[in-house]
């Protein structure tokens, strides 16, 4: 379990983290979500002891990370792939790691069977490896001394489809064996499929967290129709809100702050057609991703 507890970064009088709080829980995988900038690296790198915190602290599994006697057996982390010894091979980059974490040598030829890289591939210097073996040898590098708690920070940047899948079902079946796993992504989908828990932040700040299912319970119902403006006056006098939505890929949609049985009778008793009706869900998710951090970009948008 990580515990973050009203941690604050600042430099000079930028505040890049700003009184964040919440808990990764063991046995799910918590997305951290946000846009470029928003802070996300900034407590990652804040719970692995890389950046001083200004104020407030951070727990893995009870302990602050400079009080670990043996970090890599307790927490694993990546948090750039490309930050590797290029001039090692991935094979002596995990010995290095193995013997400095006690760990028997064998242990090496364990995970990178378990990350999928070949032998000719882990004897092959890190100057040549695509991206995406790099995420593979952090990935081992992260899970070398099977620890409890995975931090990792947008593992998936440069896997392809296949990668990401089997990443998916690396970091679930390590999550449902009772690890805790967080993972960061500015890339909403990419963090939707795999995580349990969501902790969308914004400018420093944390605007949303929650369960996956609650998060999308609160996204609404996507409402379509041929006469938009006719249904959004009567959303309006029925006291309900609503925003465009770009769930349905048209212009002619509304995305309503309330179920779909409520949207269903305003626009009934408003005379209107719909030519769709649904829980938001995932696509709400999306738009409610863009909507929660919109205030607070700095780089554009999110995905
Ligand atoms: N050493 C530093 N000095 C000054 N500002 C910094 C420093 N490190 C980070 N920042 C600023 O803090 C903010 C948060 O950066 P951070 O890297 O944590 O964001 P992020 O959410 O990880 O973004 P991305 O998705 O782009 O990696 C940014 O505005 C960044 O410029």
């Amino acid at each position: 379990m990580i515990t973050v507890d009203s941690l604050t970064r600042t430099y000079g009088a930028f505040t890049a983290v700003d009184d964040i709080t919440f808990t990764a829980e063991a046995g799910r995988v918590t997305g951290f979500l946000g846009p470029n900038g928003a802070g996300k690296s900034t407590t990652m790198r804040i719970m692995v002891g890389l950046t001083p915190a200004t104020s407030g602290r951070v727990e893995i599994n009870g302990q602050r990370f400079a009080d670990l006697p043996n970090p890599g057996l307790d927490v694993g982390v990546l948090l750039d792939a490309s930050a590797q010894h290029a001039g090692r091979t991935g094979r002596e980059i995990l010995t290095v790691a193995q013997r400095m974490m006690g760990l028997p040598a064998r242990r090496v030829d364990e995970i990178l069977d378990l990350v999928s890289l070949t032998e000719t591939e882990a004897n092959r210097r890190v100057r040549h490896y695509s991206l995406g073996m790099r995420q593979r040898l952090g990935i081992a590098t992260a899970l070398l001394g099977d620890p409890g708690v995975l931090i990792l920070d947008e593992p998936a940047n440069g896997l392809d489809p296949a990668g990401i899948r089997w990443m998916r079902d690396l970091l679930r079946g390590y999550a449902d064996g009772g690890g805790t796993v967080l993972l960061s992504s500015h890339l909403l989908h990419e963090i939707e499929v795999i995580a349990d828990d969501l902790v969308v932040i914004g400018q420093g700040r944390i605007v949303a967290q929650g369960t996956k299912a609650e998060l999308l319970r609160s996204a609404g119902t996507v409402v379509r129709t041929a006469d938009v403006p006719a249904l959004a006056t009567a959303l309006t006098a029925a006291g309900l809100g609503f925003v465009p939505s770009t769930a349905t890929g048209g212009t002619d949609a509304l995305r309503v702050d309330a179920d779909p049985a409520a949207v269903g009778v305003v626009a009934q008793r408003a005379g209107l057609a719909l030519a769709e009706l649904r829980a938001a869900e995932g696509a709400g998710l999306e738009e409610m991703f863009l909507e929660l951090t919109a205030d607070t970009q700095r780089e554009g948008a999110a995905a």
